[in-house]
């Protein structure tokens, strides 16, 4: 079985390649970074390192792969014969390589009747949906209506810590033991993916929500907050108190918000935040806190971890979020040369201002609520300096 994989990252090599190959899957993963595509055509196999007290260590076989930059006739070939096609290249990225999908999809829909499911497990709501209507606006209409006989967008939901690093075999990864991928059935063509680790789902939303409104809201607050604090991992700025207060505070107010909506049990809501708490402190694990708060402007979008929890916390309760106002604030704060969305919101901030960036960037009313709260915050942000 042949399973094409947009991203060989982190998260492409370290989760969903392994989980391919138990399934049995040989995985093209398709990439721009010809040192990892040639790494994985050379070697053929690669580690994937349980970051834990035993190490324990999947060898992860039968991938290879294929540079779309000077080999975009070889990745349209593979779609052609694929059983499955994932990605995990980052939000921004899929209008990116849609195009190519597109080119995928038309050649395959002509000769392959077979159904294929695209998955795509970015850290999104909505991903696959949204991966749908760009490769569809490459498609003319009866090619689209060829792909709706015969190609589903499952929405999905992926969680498992993978940190940047530098291992002395380029392909190598450590990961966190713990997973889970979610996979929305509804959108499923054909048979539902026999793949060991799915999970699937009659409805993502209150799932999808749960995870990117507790794990990446979580994790943002720590790696704004520590960032801010100067903190270089998510592991020391969880060792701060103050970092430690407002975390629980953010999880406890985006927990509410989510409790109230979807109904979750509120003891199981609880073991679940403390779970994700002991994953941000696994000692063997170092997750700087720049990759973690990386893309800000991203990640204080209107549907995103920061501003749609702080919105929902308002909408079920009518009160004012304290901590998700501190994490928004920081988030405000974060500059890195290294990331762009980081040099263009200290940009935007310094020719703007906080509230006007907070309406652009965020979608937020002039003078509502939630702008107040974090313009208090901001004012008080220096209180947190170590
Ligand atoms: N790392 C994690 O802990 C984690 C966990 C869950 C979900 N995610 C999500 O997974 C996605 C990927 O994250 P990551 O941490 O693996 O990032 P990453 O940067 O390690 O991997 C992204 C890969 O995509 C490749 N890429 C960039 N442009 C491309 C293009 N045009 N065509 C093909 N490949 C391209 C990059 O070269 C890179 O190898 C993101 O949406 C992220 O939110 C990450
Ligand atoms: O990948 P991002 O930039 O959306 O978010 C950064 C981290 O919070 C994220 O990668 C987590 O490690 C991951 O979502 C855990 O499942």
């Amino acid at each position: 079985m042949e399973a094409v994989h947009f991203g060989a990252g982190n998260i492409g090599r370290g989760f969903i390649g392994s989980l391919l190959h138990q399934a049995n899957y040989h995985t093209t993963f398709i990439d721009v970074n010809a040192e990892v595509i040639q790494a994985l055509n050379e070697n053929k196999q690669y580690n994937v390192i349980l970051a834990s007290e035993n190490s324990e260590k999947h060898n992860v076989q039968h991938v290879s792969g294929i540079n779309s930059v000077t080999d975009a006739a070889s990745v349209v070939e593979a779609i052609k014969n694929a059983a499955i096609l994932t990605t995990a290249v980052g939000p921004n990225i899929l209008p990116v390589i849609a195009e190519l999908i597109a080119e995928g999809l038309r050649e395959r829909v002509k000769s392959n009747k077979q159904p294929l499911n695209i998955i795509a497990c970015e850290n999104m709501i909505g991903g696959s949906s949204i991966l749908k209507e760009k490769v569809y606006e490459h498609l003319a209409s009866d090619e689209q209506a060829s792909c709706d006989a015969l190609i589903g967008f499952p929405n999905a939901a992926v969680d498992r810590i993978v940190p940047n690093q530098v291992n002395d075999d380029l392909l190598e990864v450590s990961v966190e033991p713990y997973y889970e991928w979610l996979v929305e059935e509804i959108g499923i063509k054909g048979q539902t993916p026999a793949i060991e680790g799915i999970t699937y789902v009659q409805d993502l939303t209150p799932y999808i929500e749960r995870k990117l409104f507790t794990v990446n809201t979580g994790h943002s607050a720590v790696a704004y907050i520590g960032h801010y604090m100067g903190c270089e991992t998510i592991a020391d700025a969880m060792d701060e108190p103050q970092v430690q207060e407002i975390i629980k505070g953010a999880l406890s107010e985006s927990g509410e918000a989510l409790i109230q909506t979807y109904h979750f049990d509120r003891e199981e809501h609880q073991t679940y935040i403390n779970t994700i708490m002991n994953r941000f402190m696994n000692p063997y694990i170092s997750d700087e806190v720049t990759r973690v708060g990386r893309g800000p402007i991203r990640k204080l979008g209107p549907r995103d971890r920061l501003i749609r929890p702080a919105s929902a916390y308002m909408e079920v309760t009518g009160k004012k979020p304290t901590y998700l106002a501190k994490t928004i604030a920081a988030a405000l704060q974060f500059g890195n040369e290294q990331d762009a969305e980081a040099v263009e919101l200290q940009q935007m901030i310094q020719e703007d201002g906080v509230e006007k960036v907070l309406q652009s960037v965020s979608g937020l009313a002039a003078g509502s609520t939630l702008i107040g709260a974090v313009l208090e915050e901001v004012d008080r942000i220096g209180e947190w300096r170590r």
